[in-house]
């Protein structure tokens, strides 16, 4: 794809589908190469839409009103941020040929399910996943743990960030679990998916990178992985890398390689996978950059961001892993309109720290509204930085 001159008619259009926190990067990174970049969400002043040229308020989940826009816009290149939005219309724009959907759109439509590919991960490829069953009821959903073995998660198929999500140790709190995933889905969907525990060691993120050789064909590379920890099904701390054994390593690298080759497509692929010892178990992948990524803005190269930007115009790319690094979360803490940040300088003269403040116009108690960025000589030194440059940023009221 030839680069062109936004606003003119060279341009080449990006449409980002979603325009959260990292979106707003990708945007940033498509910016510096010149690309048009048009931002959609929900609500108004989203992060990706501050640095976009220009944006749109729709529901994404309602079909006609997606078609719209697209129509209107005609992108060349349509980045899902999300995975609610209504993955038909992209099926049908892709197949008329009218723009290219990232990474592909039938890997949008399979993982904004989990039901899609889970069944893919574990009943085609035949990869290593926990124990599931799916369930449309109370009753159904007692059953399935039953079977599976208590404790289970369970997870609405339609959701993410952890909304929705219970760890059910006993018999009694499958009806709150139940009632739990009805409300926190993303969009109404009854069905949920009951998955067994698996004791890990420690959970990784291996971002995958498709992207083009100079003579067309695909390469795939992989990132160094990523470590985190996750509080109610939310990331609160990622470091990179994350020390394993070669042979957990070949085998998550086997295991990410076998998953984004079946999606297919352009751009990069966050593949979450449980470790123990050489044993690796496949999670759920996000065909676009990961939430626990957002610490590659400090240890790589190329950050997730730039990967993908670079992929999706079809351009080279360099995964490699420069300095050791983490991220903290900086939650909203409070429900609150244009809150304030105290504590920035501060923050910021924690030795190495950055920080990213998305600026959403909103603020919820566990809403996630920055990152902080830090390096160190080892895992536990950029962590103890990150954590201590999170710790002092205080979301404050106006
Ligand atoms: N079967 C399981 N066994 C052990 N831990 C699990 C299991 N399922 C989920 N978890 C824990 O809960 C976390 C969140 O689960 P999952 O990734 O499925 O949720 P999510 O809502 O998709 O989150 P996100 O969108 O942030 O990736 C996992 O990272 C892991 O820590
Ligand atoms: N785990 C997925 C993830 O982190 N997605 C990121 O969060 C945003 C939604 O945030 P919000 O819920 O605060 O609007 C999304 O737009 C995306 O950037
Ligand atoms: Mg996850």
């Amino acid at each position: 794809m030839k680069l062109g001159t936004p606003l003119s008619d060279t341009a080449v259009r990006v449409m980002l589908l979603g325009s959260g926190e990292l979106g707003k990067e990708v945007a940033i990174e498509l910016q510096r190469l010149g690309a048009e970049v048009i931002a959609v969400d929900r609500y108004p002043n989203a992060p990706a839409m501050q640095v976009a040229h220009r944006s749109h308020v729709i529901p994404m989940t309602d079909p006609q009103v997606l078609n719209g826009v697209i129509m209107a816009e005609a992108p060349h290149i349509i980045v899902p941020e999300i995975e609610a939005i209504a993955t038909d219309v992209l099926a049908g724009v892709e197949a008329a040929g009218m723009a290219t959907v990232i990474p592909t759109a039938r890997a949008t439509q399979l993982t904004m399910n989990r039901e899609g590919i889970r069944r893919l991960a574990a009943e085609e490829l035949g990869l290593p996943t926990s124990p599931y069953a799916f369930a449309t009821s109370a009753d159904e959903l007692a059953a399935a743990a039953g079977e599976i073995g208590l404790p289970v998660f369970v997870k609405p198929v339609m959701s993410s960030s952890g909304k929705g999500q219970s760890y059910v140790e006993h018999i009694d709190q499958i009806a709150e679990a139940w009632a739990y995933a009805q409300s926190g889905g993303r969009v109404e969907t009854a069905t949920v998916i009951v998955e067994g525990r698996i004791n890990f060691d420690f959970e990784i993120t291996l971002l995958t990178v498709r992207s083009r050789e100079a003579d067309g064909t695909v390469r795939t590379d992989f990132c160094a992985p990523i470590g985190h920890r996750q509080v109610k099904g939310d990331y609160v701390e990622s470091w990179q890398p994350q020390a394993m054994t070669a042979a957990a390593l070949a085998s998550a690298q086997d295991i990410a390689g076998k998953v984004t080759g079946a999606l297919g497509g352009l751009g990069v692929f966050g593949v979450e996978l449980f470790v123990k010892g050489d044993e690796v178990w496949f999670s759920e992948v996000s065909p676009r950059p990961h939430d626990t990524g957002l610490v590659t803005l400090a240890t790589q190269t190329m950050s997730e961001f730039a990967l993908h930007a670079r992929a999706i115009l079809g351009l080279p790319v360099d995964a490699s892993q420069r300095e050791i690094g983490a991220s903290a979360v900086i939650y909203g803490g409070m429900d609150a309109q244009g809150v304030a940040f105290e504590g920035v300088a501060e923050a910021l003269r924690v030795p190495t720290a950055d920080l990213r403040l998305f600026g959403k116009p909103e603020a919820f108690e566990r809403r996630r509204m920055g990152v902080a960025l830090a390096r160190g000589a080892d895992t536990d030194q950029a962590r103890a930085r990150a954590r201590e440059a999170a710790g002092k940023v205080r979301v404050v009221t106006g």
